[in-house]
């Protein structure tokens, strides 16, 4: 049964935009645009032969606004100055919500995200799945209860392509922990302990990274005492999981005003 929903996917020959696409597909929503990056030898392919589905008759277009034309939503996992100019197209297209799982953004990156969203529902989260958004909340409750002598460290593992870190997931998960902490993560985030003197300073919440194989993604926060560790942990084991994720926050945000949203909202947690 169709939902009526329809949805574009930039990055669609990604890791996550063939996810989307197939989710989309199996799902029963409409594909209803789909991008990728300019001069990407999937320009202009059919979407069914980027995807290996026979059949499926779509092109896969290097403007935003032309994969935008009939969607009401646009998802997007790509790279921070990809989705960066998407949205400024996105202003000029009948997209009402767009979906952002891309990380890596930079202070001026997520201002420019805050004022788009004062004429579109966005939904930006740096993980998408349940799992992950009800750690963040176990997190914060955990750093809310146990005092500056326990030491907040967040390890995560992903893939050997991922270009940004620490991931999007660490950083949700430090900005939780220092919201429990009641102060903000920029003031408690550690530097890296790297050098002759890379003491851990007190109250401070560390990071650690790993990069390895096929991992699709491990996070763990631990909050250690002299006398005991407490450790909190998720592991993703399908990327179906964040398109899904995705998907339902596509839904949801179609029924919202403009304003800058995340999974919280989504899911009501
Ligand atoms: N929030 C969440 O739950 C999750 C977030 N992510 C995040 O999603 C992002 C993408 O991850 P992943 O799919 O693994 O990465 P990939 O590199 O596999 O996919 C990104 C795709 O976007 C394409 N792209 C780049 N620039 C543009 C552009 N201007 N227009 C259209 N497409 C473009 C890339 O093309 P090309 O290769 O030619 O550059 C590529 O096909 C990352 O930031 C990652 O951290 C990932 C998983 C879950
Ligand atoms: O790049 C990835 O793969 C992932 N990125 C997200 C992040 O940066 O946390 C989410 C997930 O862990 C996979």
């Amino acid at each position: 049964m169709t939902s009526g929903l329809k949805i574009a996917i930039a990055g669609v020959a990604g890791r996550m935009g063939r996810q989307l696409a197939n989710a989309v597909i199996d799902g029963g929503q409409i594909m209803a645009g789909a991008s990728e990056a300019p001069g990407s030898p999937h320009v202009g392919k059919e979407l069914g032969e980027v995807l290996g589905r026979p059949g499926l008759s779509l092109a896969v277009s290097e403007s935003v606004e032309d994969a935008a034309r009939k969607a009401d939503v646009w998802i997007d996992f790509t790279a921070p100055n990809a989705t960066l100019a998407a949205l400024a197209a996105l202003r000029k297209t009948n997209v009402q919500a767009v979906i952002i799982g891309t990380t890596g953004f930079d202070a001026a990156g997520e201002a420019e995200i805050a004022e788009v969203a004062g004429d579109l529902a966005i939904v930006k989260a740096g993980n998408f799945s349940l799992g992950v958004n009800l750690l963040c909340a176990l997190t914060r409750r955990a750093a809310e209860s146990l005092g500056e002598d326990w030491d907040i460290e967040v390890l995560e593992t992903h893939h050997r392509r991922k270009v940004d870190a620490p991931s999007g997931t660490a950083l949700m998960l430090g900005d939780a922990a220092a919201r429990g902490r009641g102060a903000d993560l920029k003031t408690l985030r550690s530097p890296p302990y790297d050098g002759p003197d890379a003491r851990r300073e007190p109250g401070k919440i560390g990071f650690a990274v790993r990069r390895s194989g096929d991992v699709i993604g491990e996070h763990e926060v631990t909050f250690g005492s002299d006398m005991e560790i407490l450790s909190l942990s998720h592991t993703a084991l399908d990327r179906a999981v964040f398109a899904n994720g995705a998907i339902a926050a596509a839904r949801w945000a179609l029924r919202q005003p403009p304003g800058l949203y995340d999974m919280n909202d989504v899911l009501g947690l």
